[in-house]
């Protein structure tokens, strides 16, 4: 036996990074795959009776929408694939050298490849005591991090033995997190002057707030102000809460910044402004320059490099904005490495 080899110790805890899902290829079979996991999610598309949801859905939304997508994903598209998957790979690398031995670090998505299924695989193959599961999402949604605990749960639910296992549910006011988004805010704030902030997140419609919320305590006005324990998993509070934080870091006061939501599907109401709607005001009230952040995504994807970088900037352009520029996702950012990290040790 080498005697010089590190001893792998003999109880070591899981960890499992899980990010939404990206489809294999931008061709249009993978989106469409991609699309139909996703798409009949039903808490994602949770008002429709599955006697309409799936015909509806897969006969007629994902055939149409497929080809279309799959034209963004290939714009998306980079040598090293989807960025949503290779800065999750990134990540999970660099936090198991973080973390060490101690610790075995797996990756999955929720809709296509890496499975969840094959991630938790790993981790049941390395013996791991007990596992803590990282959603990457930042603010709580039933859509993306409830979904991504329904399906833990599912897996792990059906194994003989069944480990201790935690979710971090949320880290919309994590410090590290924060800590990593100002320095990126700031980074770009020393090469440009800019007139205004944008905080635009993944929208969600309001029903899914209304369902998650305790005694109807959010009503989508000044409920949502502070973070408190009636509103704790609120989607919408925690994205101010987020956005006040960084704000804070970033020294900008309440006036030199607007909170949005964007990528909306369907006719029901998403929650308000709408990013498309709320960047044509800011020209006309002398705003010519804005630095833009999309702080619910952690990686780079396509709602944050396409739509927010590509189709708002053009927007903002036509309605007489100036420079619109995007804040790079965190990655993976040695700081926040480091923040994934000791949200691990803590957890
Ligand atoms: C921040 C987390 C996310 C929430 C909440 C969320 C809710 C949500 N999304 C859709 C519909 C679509 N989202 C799409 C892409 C997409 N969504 C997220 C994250 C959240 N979604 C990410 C990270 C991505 C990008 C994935 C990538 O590969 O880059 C898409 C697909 C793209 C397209 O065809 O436009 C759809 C559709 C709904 C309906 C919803 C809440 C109900
Ligand atoms: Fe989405
Ligand atoms: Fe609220």
């Amino acid at each position: 036996m080498n005697s010089s080899a590190p001893a792998t110790p003999s109880r070591r805890i899981g960890v499992l990074l899980v990010n939404l899902g990206t489809p294999d290829s931008p061709k249009t079979p993978d989106v469409r795959r991609y699309l139909n996991e996703f798409l009949t999610d039903v808490r994602v598309i949770d008002n429709l009776p599955a006697v309409v949801h799936y015909p509806l859905f897969q006969g007629i939304v994902i055939p149409l929408r497929a080809p279309k997508s799959a034209k963004i994903y290939q714009q998306l598209w980079t040598e090293r694939g989807s960025p949503l998957l290779y800065h999750g790979l990134d990540l999970q690398k660099k936090v198991q050298a973080e973390l060490g031995p101690e610790y075995v670090v797996a990756f999955g998505m929720r809709y296509q490849n890496p499975s969840i299924a094959k991630a938790l695989e790993e981790l049941r193959e390395a013996a791991v005591e007990r596992i803590i599961v990282l959603p990457l999402f930042p603010q709580y949604a039933s859509a993306s991090t409830g979904s991504v605990q329904e399906k833990v749960m599912e897996i792990v639910g059906k194994w003989w033995i069944v480990p201790s296992i935690s979710f971090i549910s949320a880290f919309s006011d994590d410090p590290g997190f924060i800590g990593t988004i100002v320095e990126l805010g700031k980074r770009e704030m020393a090469k440009h002057q800019y007139d205004h902030i944008v905080f635009s997140y993944h929208g969600i419609p309001e029903r899914h707030i209304t369902k998650g919320s305790f005694h109807n305590y959010c009503q989508f006005g000044s409920c949502c102000d502070t973070l408190n324990d009636k509103n704790r998993y609120c989607y919408r509070a925690q994205c101010f809460e987020t956005s006040r934080l960084v704000a804070a870091g970033l020294g900008i006061t309440p006036e030199q910044y607007t909170v949005s939501f964007q990528s909306r599907l369907g006719r029901d109401p998403w929650l308000k402004p709408y990013t498309d709607f709320a960047l044509k005001d800011l020209p006309a009230k002398g705003i010519k320059n804005v630095l833009a952040f999309s702080p619910a995504f952690v990686a780079d994807c396509l709602e944050t490099t396409i739509e927010v970088g590509e189709e708002f900037k053009e927007l903002f352009e036509e309605v007489g904005g100036e420079h619109w520029r995007l804040v790079p996702s965190l990655n993976s950012e040695p700081l926040w490495v480091d923040a994934v990290t000791a949200m691990i040790r803590r957890s």
